[in-house]
């Protein structure tokens, strides 16, 4: 692996109150790896993307950044299952958040960028429209192009397409691909599909019941770029029936 960007190393998280959330989870991830993590239902996996943007302390071991990632000024952006969009903002309004809490000369600056990332997401005609306007894709978009605005190192998304059917999800998936593969960002990808997660990750994390530990590390070698195709291929039955046999193994039922 090349250098790691950021190392889990022997992290833990016991909240107050006595849940043991995360114990002992170790992993490095390299600069560029699209990483997926999946798990049963409560085994920590937002928490440990809480744990990366500092919105809960750690209670055991560090999570150490690369020096390089730690200069830069955002180095991560989230995307969560939700959009969080502001209402009564615009489209481009709502892109340029994070530049807006900057003060207005930050959002001027940064309003060229949003817009690429609008024509980029396929936004381009809706930047002056309002949420309520939009279908959940197109919302998920918007909020996509936010995580994307400060161009940071590393994207943490959190069920990113857990709340869209099936169709806008497989074509959300897709764009995500064509994003990654043009920018190469480091990915941490939280996601109960693991078909989406084979689609889409260099590694796939398979975690334990809570306490969520590293249950297995599987790496996905099928070519890129992929499309849709490669899921009816024998390769990627083979890692989805690992991924699903460690998971049962845990005694955990998954979606598809
Ligand atoms: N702020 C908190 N205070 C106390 N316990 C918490 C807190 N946040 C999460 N937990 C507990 O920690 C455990 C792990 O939660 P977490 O949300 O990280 O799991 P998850 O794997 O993301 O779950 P899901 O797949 O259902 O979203 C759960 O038992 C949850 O109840």
């Amino acid at each position: 692996m090349h250098e790691p960007v950021m190392s889990f190393d022997h992290v833990s998280k016991h909240y107050r109150g006595g849940t043991v959330a995360v114990e002992d989870f170790h992993l490095d991830i390299a600069d560029g790896e699209f990483v997926s993590i999946v798990g049963p239902s409560g085994c920590g996996k937002s928490t440990l993307l809480k744990l990366i943007m500092g919105l809960e302390p750690l209670t055991g071991g560090r999570i150490e950044y690369r020096a390089q990632a730690r200069k830069e000024s955002a180095m991560t952006g989230m995307v969560f299952q939700q959009p969080l969009l502001l209402p009564w903002n615009t489209v481009l309004d709502n892109v340029l958040v994070p530049s807006t809490l900057q003060g207005r000369a930050q959002r001027r600056r940064d309003e060229g960028r949003a817009r690429e990332l609008l024509d980029m997401l396929g936004l381009t005609d809706f930047a002056g429209s309002h949420p309520y306007e939009l279908s959940g894709g197109m919302q998920q978009r918007v909020g996509i192009a936010r995580a994307l605005l400060h161009d940071p190192r590393i994207l943490l998304m959190d069920e990113p397409f857990g709340a869209l059917d099936a169709m806008t999800r497989d074509q959300l998936t897709l764009d995500l691909l064509e994003i990654w593969e043009r920018d190469r960002k480091t990915v941490v990808f939280i996601t109960h599909s693991i078909s989406e997660a084979v689609l889409l990750s260099d590694r796939v994390v398979v975690m334990t019941p809570r306490p969520g530990r590293v249950g297995d590390v599987v790496d996905i070698t099928l070519p890129r770029p992929r499309t849709l195709d490669v899921v009816s291929t024998a390769a990627f039955g083979e890692y989805t029936r690992r991924i699903r046999s460690v998971l049962d193994n845990a005694e955990v039922v998954t979606a598809p």
